[in-house]
């Protein structure tokens, strides 16, 4: 399958609430021609912290005030990263997640996407999730389908599993002997568990500092294993994929640790973070030779010294097979855009559990 290859901007706002990525790729939605230039804009404090007052909160009509901060602060950010690419006439557009419940209310990326089409007066696609859950799926991850493309770029022989330590960890198992990504086993993903966001909260909670810097805290502590293994003991880890997660899922395990030391603490997240990816790593249908991490805790050498530790199989972040771990999920959006305008799907049974490839996204024009 090939279509017009064209470069098309992607963008990323994650749970971590840094700020937003936006990559170029060229592609045609099946295939990945050329990675291009990629730029970052991080959310002042207030930025943040307005973003951080609705976090959890769904759709309103009209918007109250502070929903109505957030929505601002998320478009006015994308559009003034996104119009420093003038060459892509054609951009995806995730959004900013606030709430994610799959089962129950849904999924909520706050940021209207024809309204950014307008300001930047070039076509937006934008709203991803929302189909997969009205078909029954899970919403989430949508990263895999471009996945199965990067393994294809990388001529990939042999199965291989991507990571994306964000706020939530989520891993992709690939299959590149598979034709495409709707083969059936060419795919199967899922949330792993909490990644930084509970360590990020931990930080922020006892230290005023937005992350833990190189593992730095958790590298003088001591986790308390119990705990993770109590933890790990949870349905959520039991459940067979495909399966997501809310940022503030486990929440409960941030509390949990109150009683430790700052360095116990961050040692005991890390630890959990890095132990629900080697639980999760069970659910393969083969044990990859390789575990491809991107996205922020592949900066921290804690965390992926827990991983080796645990994962039976060679950790590395992406930047050894030439990928950028800090703008794959902007590439991954800028992917999936492409397939929406080819008319291509954007999940597929292994990635959210729908029965059928799921069509997702809305294309607003300028
Ligand atoms: N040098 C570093 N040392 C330790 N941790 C780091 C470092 N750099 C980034 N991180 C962690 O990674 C996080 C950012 O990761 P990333 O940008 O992949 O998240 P995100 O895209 O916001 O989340 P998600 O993928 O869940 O939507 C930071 O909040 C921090 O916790
Ligand atoms: C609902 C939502 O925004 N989920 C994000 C989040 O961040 C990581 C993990 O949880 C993943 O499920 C997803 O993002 C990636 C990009 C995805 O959809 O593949």
């Amino acid at each position: 399958m090939s279509g017009k290859m064209r470069p098309v901007l992607g963008t990323m706002s994650g749970t971590s609430l840094d700020g937003v990525d936006a990559a170029v790729l060229v592609t045609d939605g099946a295939r990945i021609e050329a990675f291009g230039a990629s730029g970052y804009r991080g959310y002042s404090e207030a930025e943040r912290r307005a973003l951080g007052a609705v976090l959890g909160r769904w759709p309103e009509r009209p918007m109250s005030p502070e929903l109505a901060r957030a929505h601002e602060v998320v478009l006015s950010a994308h559009a003034a990263l996104m119009s420093e690419f003038d060459e892509p006439s054609v951009a995806g557009f995730h959004g900013q997640t606030l709430a994610h419940d799959p089962q129950g209310r849904g999924t909520h990326q706050l940021g209207d996407g024809a309204e950014l089409a307008r300001r930047l007066g070039r076509t937006v696609v934008w709203d991803f999730r929302s189909e997969d859950i009205r078909k029954g799926g899970e919403g989430a991850p949508l990263a895999p389908v471009f996945h199965f493309a990067c393994a294809q770029w990388l001529s990939l022989r042999e199965p291989v599993c991507f990571l994306n330590l964000g706020g939530v960890g989520n891993l992709t198992y690939v299959d590149p002997r598979a034709e495409s990504p709707e083969a059936p086993g060419a795919l199967l993903a899922f949330d792993t568990g909490p990644a930084n966001a509970p360590i990020n909260d931990l930080m922020q909670r006892r230290r005023g500092e937005s992350f833990d810097d190189g593992g730095a805290l958790a590298a003088q502590g001591e986790a308390d294993f119990d705990l993770v293994k109590r933890v790990l003991s949870r349905r959520y880890f039991s459940k067979r994929p495909p399966k997501s997660l809310d940022r503030d899922a486990f929440g409960d395990v941030g509390r949990a640790v109150a009683q430790q030391s700052d360095a116990d603490a961050a040692a005991t997240l890390t630890a959990f973070a890095a132990r629900a990816v080697a639980r999760g790593m069970g659910f393969c249908p083969e044990r990859p030779a390789r575990l491809l991490v991107t996205g922020g805790g592949r900066k921290n050498p804690v965390m992926m010294a827990g991983l080796e530790a645990g994962c039976g199989c060679e950790v590395l972040p992406v930047e050894a097979v030439g990928l950028d771990g800090d703008m794959l999920e902007a590439q991954a959006f800028a992917f999936l855009a492409a397939r929406v305008l080819h008319g291509l799907p954007t999940s597929v049974p292994g990635t959210t559990g729908v029965s059928q490839p799921v069509f997702g996204g809305r294309i607003s024009a300028p």
